[in-house]
């Protein structure tokens, strides 16, 4: 039975979001926030402090009463200097009104000032005296709060600084730190389980690429994962997939999907509740299979890729990646664009078709390596993925074609 690329995305996609949605009710994790690098937050965090802390400058500048300068822009206003203030420095001492303070970005404001003039607005355009004493003219008036950023602009102390569900990002862990909030309670991330079936793997024959491929996805993806071998003997992978669902989330096999005589996961898992094998309309990847185990009170789905090294690579693009991104809390999609190609190239009727290429500095997209799914180390050398539209069947040098970065 054949299926579309987009239905099959949307059927995985359906499973791994329960699987997360199952996953988010065990109990959330409290971990500290230098070590919250994935997933989603699972109990809204709000501010220990004021950010910013204090009212401080957004520019190297003077710190002035605005109505000093309320004529300047009629005539220009001569003030005298105190002491700089730098970052770092403890709050000043009040402005007097019919002075000015040499303040740095960053540098608390003193009190009483309500606006700065960046120094490059301002005549002779430097800071004179570090201990203040100097003369500074200015030729426009000022707006009050010009330049300045007022303590708890940000996010004031007590309030919401993110949401539960909100993704671990980067910038998240910032405004954690900034904050001042040292741990958070974290949802449990999605267990992936990876199982690489095949004699061949367990003889040592071929070495078992499929496994590290996809834990090191796992990985950027900050997920959990564990990876498995086993031969192609049903019983043996039965009985690996009932105990892999005790602790994990989701289990992605790979291999032994096809036609042949020893096809160990269809045999297992076609029949499971739920399970589909058949073609996708794509290539590399187009046998595909899906199915579920049973665990306690819950079943755990089976995603099952095709062997093939570029097929598992491929189909983790297509169908895993958006859905595994989305439970982790990032971004789920690749960078994407058009080109014209470099060279020509045919493509089978009927199936979106996959190859691998590399973007020249001239904007064109060439082909690496052929189209066949054992191609792996060609894959490794290709920063894009260029999708050949399911009815199209040969392109010329010059047309115009879709990638989706890779590296
Ligand atoms: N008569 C047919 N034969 C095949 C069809 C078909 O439709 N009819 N489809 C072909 C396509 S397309 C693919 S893809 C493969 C899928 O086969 P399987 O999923 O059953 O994969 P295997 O036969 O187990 O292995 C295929 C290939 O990949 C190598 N392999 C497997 N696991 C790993 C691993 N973990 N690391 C590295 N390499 C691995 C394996 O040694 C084989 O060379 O079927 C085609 N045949
Ligand atoms: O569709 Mo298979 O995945 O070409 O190699």
């Amino acid at each position: 039975m054949g299926r579309s690329v987009d239905e099959h995305v949307r059927e995985v996609a359906t499973l791994v979001r329960a699987a997360a949605q199952r996953r988010a009710t065990d109990p959330p994790e409290t971990v500290a926030v230098s070590a919250a690098l994935a997933g989603r937050l699972a109990t809204p965090v709000r501010s220990r402090l004021d950010v910013p802390g204090f009212d401080n400058s957004q520019m190297d500048g003077f710190a002035v009463h605005a109505e000093d300068l309320a004529r300047a822009g009629v005539t220009p206003v001569t003030l005298p200097t105190v002491a700089h203030v730098v970052a770092g420095d403890a709050v000043p001492p009040r402005l007097d009104p019919g002075t000015a303070a040499p303040i740095m970005t960053g540098a608390p404001l003193p009190p009483g000032a309500d606006a700065v003039v960046p120094v490059e607005r301002t005549r002779p355009g430097d800071f004179g005296p570090v201990e203040g004493g100097g003369l500074v003219e200015f030729g426009e008036a000022v707006e009050p709060g010009t330049f300045l950023r007022r303590a708890g602009s940000d996010v004031e102390a007590g309030a919401t600084v993110l949401e539960a569900g909100a993704p671990l990002t980067p910038a998240a862990i910032g405004a954690l730190v900034v904050s001042g909030v040292a741990e958070v309670e974290v949802a449990p991330l999605l267990r992936l389980a990876v199982v690489a079936t095949g004699a061949e793997l367990v003889t040592g024959a071929v070495p078992d690429s499929n496994s590290s491929v996809l834990a090191a996805h796992a990985v950027s993806l900050g997920l959990p994962v564990t990876t498995h071998v086993v031969p192609d003997d049903p019983a043996l992978l039965r009985e690996l997939l009932d105990r892999l669902a005790v602790e994990h989330d989701v289990i992605v096999t790979t291999g032994g999907v096809s036609a042949g005589t020893r096809e160990v996961v269809r045999q297992v898992v076609e029949g499971t509740p739920g399970s589909w094998f058949g073609h996708v309309a794509v290539q590399p990847g187009g046998p595909q299979g899906l199915g579920t185990v049973r665990s306690g009170d819950h079943d755990v789905p089976i995603i099952c890729l095709p062997g093939n090294p570029v097929s598992v690579l491929v189909s983790f693009e297509l169908f895993l990646r958006p859905a595994l991104a989305q439970a982790a809390g990032r971004v789920a999609w690749r960078p994407s664009g058009t080109s014209a190609l470099a060279e020509p190239l045919t493509s089978p009727p009927g199936r979106l078709q996959v190859r691998r290429g590399r973007l020249g500095d001239d904007g064109r997209v060439s082909l690496v390596g052929e189209a066949g799914s054992h191609l792996a180390v060609s894959y490794a050398r290709a920063d894009v993925l260029v999708l050949v539209p399911e009815h199209t069947t040969e392109l010329d040098a010059g047309d115009t074609v879709e990638w989706w970065r890779i590296a």
